[in-house]
């Protein structure tokens, strides 16, 4: 995928660092329009985690990765700029396994590469072990956005939609649209929209219909953090199509790398779920829905628990529920993962 930097074209990144900047794809402008919003300090990064500039668990990690070796080059206090960061969202594993990969390098420029590039390139194994799930012709549901606007570049459940893609596969996929931010339709179906790939936007209340149909034959989803036994939190709305699936006899996969699972919480009940502003309810495109008086919640992620899970699809393979603890073997052996083990 390309993208256009003020008349360059470029391969596609989520976020990258460029001179004293980190710069972020305006999420909250697509798919109408491809904007940049170029951070100079940790304020700025942290503004821009808060409001969903940059969205998506492993993309709040690089993000947070860049914004930190950016405030050290600034010269800021960075106990200062680390809980700036830190207390943006309190959900998504990476962003803690990223701020404590920085502080253990020293919060070194390099360090933020080597983050954003260890991300990526396993988000591309991803992909490649993903893509034995996908057969010519499948027809997948995915929810919310767990793309290259949510990591770097492969994505994370988009990773084996990709690489099937790419080998000639003929799929198809379902996109919930993913209220309230609405991340599918917005981004998901963007990005699929770039890469050619055939899909179809649908309202979240639709799912149950199209799996109860046979319509959909796989399902695969993001994640946010992945606790010792397998529950996991994502955006809201995908423990009901966890359960779907599994009443209608189809395979749920969740695509994670490494940095996402937090071995630390035995189970997801554990989870730090984050409420947000209950406008994103009220409000669509700029008009309140409901009476004036009417209060929304806002929960942004749900929990599902590990026994609606297929698999787990990571760097090292994919992991049934009852196989985690191979994994966590692997994730612990990993020079990359064992810097630290983050407080969050
Ligand atoms: C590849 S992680 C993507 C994950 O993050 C999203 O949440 P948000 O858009 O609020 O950052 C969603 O849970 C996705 O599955």
């Amino acid at each position: 995928m390309k993208i256009n930097v003020d008349g360059e074209e470029r391969k596609f990144r989520s976020v990258w660092f460029e001179k004293d900047e980190v710069v972020l794809i305006e999420q909250r402008n697509l798919p109408e329009k491809i904007e940049f919003y170029r951070a100079k300090n940790s304020d700025d990064i942290a503004y821009a985690i808060k409001h969903m500039v940059v969205r998506g668990a492993p993309a709040i990690g690089v993000t947070a990765a860049y914004g930190l070796a950016l405030a050290k080059i600034k010269g800021e206090n960075m106990e200062e700029a680390v809980e700036k960061i830190r207390k943006t969202r309190p959900t998504a594993y990476d962003l803690f396994k990223a701020i404590d990969f920085m502080k253990s390098s020293g919060f070194d420029i390099h360090a933020a590469e080597r983050y954003s590039q260890e991300v990526s390139g396993r988000c591309k194994k991803i992909g490649e072990y993903g893509n034995v799930l996908i057969a010519d012709g499948s027809k997948i549901l995915t929810h919310c956005n767990a793309g290259a606007l949510a990591v770097v570049d492969w994505g994370t459940a988009l990773a084996p939609m990709r690489y099937a893609k790419e080998s000639g596969k003929n799929i198809f996929v379902f996109v919930d649209e993913t209220r309230p931010r609405l991340q599918g339709a917005k981004l998901t179906a963007w990005e699929l929209e770039q890469e050619g790939i055939d899909h179809a936007i649908i309202a979240d209340n639709a799912a149950g219909y199209f799996m109860k149909k046979g319509d959909v034959n796989l399902a695969i989803v993001g994640a946010d953090r992945i606790c010792a036994n397998g529950d996991f939190a994502n955006k809201i709305g995908t423990y009901e199509k966890a359960v779907l699936a599994k009443e209608n006899g189809i395979p749920f996969y969740v695509a994670a790398p490494g940095t996402t699972f937090d071995f630390n919480l035995k189970t997801g009940d554990e989870i730090p779920i984050e409420e947000r502003d209950q406008e994103e309810v009220l409000v669509v495109n700029g008009k309140k829905i409901g009476p004036e008086n009417s209060k929304a919640r806002n929960p942004a992620f749900d929990v599902t628990p590990n026994r609606y899970v297929s698999g787990y699809i990571t760097e090292y393979g994919i992991f049934r529920p009852d196989q985690l603890g191979d994994l966590k073997r692997k994730v612990q052996s990993d020079l990359f993962m064992r810097t630290t083990t983050p407080t969050a």
